[in-house]
């Protein structure tokens, strides 16, 4: 299974060239994506998520065109924003992960029983009558991957996942993004875009986008050297 493959890509929103010119070929199972403010890192996990298109250029995302075959790339593909009042809809915890489920074709005691274990997985058993828009901010997120996970994706790509957690909360979502791919529901790769630099060593690879465009690939040590040698202190 092919990971990343961009040629060329850009992406174009209003009047503003938001990526120019983009091309990488990346294979790893974890990238780490950084760089400043404005500089595209969002623009670049929406468009590998399909929620933005490139106005230039070919990308595939495992293997898979996220235009032609956006069904199909929403089926293996996983989200995670830093606000997770954006993903969350149902009115209980347990609802909520139940309905990232819908679309599969399972028989109902299936449903239920991957519902349970990724309850248990992600902490969240005792709490699975709740409200889910009642839960702490850290629980909300927690609760976001949750309903990720259950599905199964192949990849996840996550945008700033740990923004707004305390340091343990962002522990604990990490662990679960950089899971043992051995575990059932986490053989999955990961795209994280991330201004935790520490965060971004625990990846395979890392990618710096500068002004709209990706100026480094590599061990993200190297990366994370580059960045930070060109910040005026
Ligand atoms: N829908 C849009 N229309 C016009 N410009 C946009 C749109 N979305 C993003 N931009 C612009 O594209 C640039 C890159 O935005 P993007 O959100 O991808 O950056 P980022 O690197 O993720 O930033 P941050 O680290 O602050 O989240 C910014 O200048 C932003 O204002």
């Amino acid at each position: 299974m092919s990971g990343v493959q961009l040629q060329g890509v850009h992406v174009r929103l209003g009047d503003t060239d938001v990526l120019r010119d983009v091309t990488l070929a990346l294979d790893a199972r974890s990238i780490a994506v950084v760089g400043e403010n404005g500089s595209g890192k969002s623009t670049l996990a929406r468009l590998l998520s399909g929620l933005v298109a490139a106005n230039e250029g070919t990308v595939r995302v495992l293997g898979l065109d996220p235009v032609r075959q956006a069904a199909e790339l929403r089926r293996r593909v996983a989200v995670i924003f830093s606000n997770p009042d954006a993903q969350i809809v149902m009115p209980t915890v347990a609802e909520d992960v139940a309905f990232s489920l819908r679309a599969e074709k399972l028989p109902r005691a299936e449903k239920a029983r991957r519902v349970g274990a990724a309850l248990d997985r992600f902490g969240l058993a005792d709490l699975a009558d709740r409200s889910s828009h009642d839960l702490s901010g850290g629980q909300k997120q927690l609760l976001a991957l949750c309903g990720a996970f259950v599905r199964r994706p192949d990849l996840v790509v996550a945008d700033e996942p740990t923004a707004y957690l305390d340091a343990r909360n962002a522990r604990r979502v990490a662990d679960h993004l950089f899971a043992d791919t051995s575990h059932p529901d986490a053989s999955h790769r990961l795209v994280l875009v991330t201004h935790d630099l520490r965060l971004a060593q625990r990846c395979d690879t890392a990618v710096l986008v500068q002004d709209g465009t990706v100026t480094q690939v590599g061990p993200p040590a190297h990366v994370i050297e580059t960045y930070e040698a060109g910040i005026p202190w």
